[in-house]
């Protein structure tokens, strides 16, 4: 996907401020820390345009990006962050709930779980959910930079055997750190959003003099 623009819009709170354009949204889901807010970045190649932390819990709202006027990004409050407060957690489980369970523009779900660990009990709680609910996921498998590549598949296997993953979804490994599983990933993206296939990127040339 050529990046031609991609802007953050708003950090919304409430569904009030959702946008009403109607464009297709792409949200981010998974635990805290995990690298939700620079997948973002490096899938529109833009350093911080997603706001990143190695302090976990950092992204608390529903945080709306623009991308080529084509869609949204919707980076989600990470779960699993034992240091929130219970009434915290419990105020933006439901907030999360009532917007994956009721807006209808958004098209996937990309539920991302660290490639080199065995899923959390939350990360699972979260797939088996958004299943029932009946969301189309992809997972990815997060930096999967910090692990060799002989590795992957037994890592990637280890994760679908515990989710339960079901064969019609996607998964894709992936690194923010080294762009791999970028293009995978943003083919995913495009077809559940409904969007045409890439442009060709060479300008046309122009035709010949007679
Ligand atoms: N090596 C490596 N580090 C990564 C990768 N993705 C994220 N990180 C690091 O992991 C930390 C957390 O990344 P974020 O993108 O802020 O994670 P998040 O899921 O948005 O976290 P919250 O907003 O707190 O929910 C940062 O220090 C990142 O630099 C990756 O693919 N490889
Ligand atoms: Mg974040």
């Amino acid at each position: 996907m050529k990046i031609m623009n991609a802007e953050f819009i708003i950090s919304a709170v409430s569904p009030a401020q959702y946008p009403l354009d109607a464009l297709p949204e792409v949200a981010l889901a998974g635990r805290s820390n995990v690298g939700k807010s620079s997948l973002i970045n490096r899938l529109i190649n833009r350093k911080n345009l997603a706001r990143t932390s190695s302090q976990p819990g950092k992204t608390q709202t529903l945080n709306y990006y623009r991308i080529n006027d084509l869609l949204y990004f919707v980076d989600l409050p990470g779960y699993g962050y034992a240091k929130v407060s219970k009434t915290r957690r419990e105020e933006w489980g439901k907030f999360i709930e009532g917007y994956l369970t009721g807006r209808d523009e958004l098209k996937l779900l990309v539920h991302l779980i660290d490639l080199r660990h065995p899923p959390t009990a939350d990360d699972i709680a979260m797939y088996e959910w958004s299943k029932h609910i009946g969301l189309t996921v992809c997972v990815v498998g997060t930096k999967a930079d910090k692990i060799s590549k002989g590795h992957w598949p037994k890592h990637a296997k280890i994760i679908k055997d515990k989710l339960g993953f079901d064969p019609r979804d996607s998964f894709v490994v992936f690194s923010s750190e080294t762009g791999k599983g970028r293009e995978e990933l943003w083919e995913i993206i495009r077809e559940k959003a409904g969007l045409p296939a890439e442009q060709v990127e060479e300008a046309p040339k122009a035709p010949k003099a007679p």
